[in-house]
């Protein structure tokens, strides 16, 4: 029997996926007790801003992080998608649970379909890959920050100047919402996810023998082969979720398919790559070397200074 304290974002979101998490480990551990350790971290305290302006990698993870080193706490269950590429020295993924749901919800007044949403419609999203791939379908649309938890963006959509938002299906899951409120989903082929949506990170001590054999039990397969081929093309083009990047893999057979895309934050120049192939490192690498080979870094590397200034 073992006390683990499980860290935590104090938002419903990251509590809710903390929660889910302590449920699997009951099931699998009951011996143990488990308490959960509410961290403000750097991207809570400025979500009133434009976050992609404050930006930098691992807004919501570094205070989490330095409370493991201190050994506050033994794991942190994080958003993967909120993941920099590279884990710090010590610590570790030490699994990749069973994805969510890993498309973009969009969600309109009156359940306007968003292919009839008229000229000039505005579009709430503060996600420059969302708003690249909206703006790729429907040029003549108008992005319009929005930023909050969940339940403020929805209260937002009704009572503010948007037509529709774009946010991510699973967190809406996650907290309780049915489909009801989605008026679509937005598949891969229209909206590229951001690497790794819906799927969770969990974190721990790389030395700590004991949490990551009961991290292995909740380690899901599928999720991790794919997730890893979407991280390593993120890595590869230096990519974060402040960026228009976006990845999304799944299996056919055994076989990993990888959809790749670097956009404009206008949406005028969409690269979007698949790759197939069985180790997820190389078809993240190739997905990567497509993308660069037709300029994608340097779009990339074109919006971060523009963010920077
Ligand atoms: N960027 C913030 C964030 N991080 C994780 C989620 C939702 C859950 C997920 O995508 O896994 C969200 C909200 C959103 O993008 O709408």
């Amino acid at each position: 029997m073992r006390k683990i304290v499980i860290g935590s974002r104090k938002s419903q979101l990251a509590l809710t996926q903390t929660d889910w998490v302590i449920e699997k480990l009951k099931e699998i551990a009951p011996q143990n007790e488990y308490e959960v350790k509410k961290i403000v971290t750097k991207g809570d305290q400025i979500l009133d801003v434009t976050l992609s302006k404050v930006g930098g990698k691992g807004l919501f993870v570094k205070e989490i992080e330095q409370a493991m080193y201190d050994k506050e706490i033994d794991m942190a269950v994080h958003s993967m998608k909120d993941m920099p590429a590279e884990t710090p020295e010590g610590l570790t993924i030490g699994c990749i649970p069973i994805r969510e749901d890993h498309r973009d919800a969009y969600i309109a007044n009156d359940n306007v379909a968003f292919r009839d949403l008229p000229e000039g419609a505005i579009v709430g999203t503060s996600s420059l890959r969302r708003a690249a791939q909206v703006l790729a379908a429907r040029p003549d649309l108008k992005i319009k920050s929005i930023r909050g938890n969940i339940d403020t963006r929805l209260r937002k959509l009704k009572e503010e100047d948007f037509d529709a938002i774009v946010l991510a299906t699973a967190g809406l899951k996650r907290m309780g919402w049915s489909d009801d409120v989605i008026t679509e989903y937005l598949e891969p082929e229209v909206c590229v996810p951001a690497v790794g949506q819906g799927a969770l990170a969990i974190e721990c001590r790389e030395d700590d023998q004991e949490i990551r054999d009961l991290m292995d039990t909740l380690n899901h397969a599928y999720t991790h082969r794919t997730v890893m081929a979407e991280r390593t093309f993120l890595d590869l083009l230096n990519g974060g979720c402040q960026v228009p990047i976006g990845g999304y893999a799944y299996l056919e057979g055994d076989d990993i398919i990888l959809t790749a895309m670097v956009g404009t934050p206008d949406g005028k120049t969409i690269l979007k790559e698949e790759v197939r192939g069985q180790d997820p490192y190389e078809v993240g690498r190739e997905a990567a070397d497509k993308i660069k080979a037709r300029g994608g870094a340097e779009i990339i590397e074109a919006v971060r200074e523009e963010l920077d200034q």
